[in-house]
């Protein structure tokens, strides 16, 4: 080989070098961050549920401990939330609020904005996450099983009667999964249904895409920026059962077309 042919085979190694540990060192710092997120949920959770569980009772107003806890997390991962239409939420009724789910890391833009007395609806398996789901349970969280539909359509019944007697929020993701799309699930009907039992406002909440900075299929999370916005109520009072299905479908249309906005009219992919 002549100094020419050695000089390309060498530039190629190193370019294939750097390329290689760019990615490793991407993937490996995806994975410290993902450890850092559920072992700094799961230090804060198990710490709320020895220490305080004696002195604790199940109560919405706990979830403050949880919101308290999360906050320095997107400090660390250098994220920032912008929430857009925060007056929305300047009411002192029961409300539903209802949100798309894209990732775990909705826990951050949850707990930036969720008010007082706000428990969300989350499926029965973080129960089973034994001292994590001690926590979520004194925090007043409300448990369904997925796979038993009349058994969570009986317990979010029973929470449509307690809204206005505990001045309970609730927080729902229609969605009723973690929705890597480019547009948003079908909605799950529940949130609905409950609003309107209980006769009160629901509240859409638009969390923008994470695809500039998160992406787990690339291994990819770096630092930056989160919309959130909060859209004017909407008021169920008079509405029946029958009126359920194009409730569901304006406000899913609202949050598609917000979605499309905050993330910059682009074809948006998380
Ligand atoms: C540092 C510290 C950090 C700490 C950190 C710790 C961790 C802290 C984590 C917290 C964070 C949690 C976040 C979790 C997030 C999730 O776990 S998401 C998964 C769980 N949530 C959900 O699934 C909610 C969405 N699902 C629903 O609302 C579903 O409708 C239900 C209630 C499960 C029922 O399921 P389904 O029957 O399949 O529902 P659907 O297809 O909508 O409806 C079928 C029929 O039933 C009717 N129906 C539905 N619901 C009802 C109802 N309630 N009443 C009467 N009829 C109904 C429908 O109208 C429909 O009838 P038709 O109109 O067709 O005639
Ligand atoms: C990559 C999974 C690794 C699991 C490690 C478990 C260690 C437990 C430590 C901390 C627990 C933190 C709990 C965060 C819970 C976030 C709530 C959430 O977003 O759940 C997903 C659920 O809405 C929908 O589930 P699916 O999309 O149907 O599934």
């Amino acid at each position: 080989m002549d100094l020419f042919q050695w000089s390309l085979l060498l530039f190629s190694i190193l370019v294939i070098g750097i390329s290689l540990l760019y990615r490793w060192s991407t993937a490996f710092n995806f994975h410290c961050k993902m450890a850092l997120f559920f072992g700094w949920c799961a230090f804060w959770t198990a710490n709320m549920s020895i220490f305080l569980s004696p002195i604790l009772r199940r109560n919405p107003d706990n979830m403050k401990l949880l919101r308290t806890f999360i906050w320095p997390l997107k400090r660390f991962y250098g994220i920032k939330i912008a929430v857009q239409g925060s007056e929305n939420l300047n009411m002192k009724e029961p409300y539903v609020m209802v949100c798309n789910h894209q990732t775990y890391l909705d826990l951050l833009g949850m707990m930036e904005i969720i008010p007082d007395r706000c428990v969300p609806v989350a499926k029965r398996e973080l129960l089973y996450l034994g001292l994590v789901g001690h926590a979520c349970w004194l925090s007043g969280m409300i448990f369904i099983d997925r796979r038993k539909k009349d058994e969570a359509r009986e317990i979010l019944r029973q929470a449509a009667q307690t809204m206005w007697h505990e001045n309970m929020r609730i927080w729902v993701y229609p969605e009723g999964t973690r929705n890597k799309g480019k547009t948003l699930l079908p909605f799950k009907r529940g949130a609905f249904h409950l609003a309107v039992q209980a006769q009160v406002p629901i509240i859409p909440v638009v969390i923008s895409s994470y695809r500039d900075f998160y992406c787990s299929k690339e291994k990819r999370f770096t630092a930056g920026n989160l919309k959130i916005r909060i859209l004017p109520k909407v008021d169920t009072k008079d509405l029946g059962p029958e009126d359920i299905p194009a409730l569901t479908d304006s406000i899913h249309k609202r949050m598609q077309d917000t979605y499309k906005e905050i993330c910059g009219g682009k074809d948006v992919k998380p």
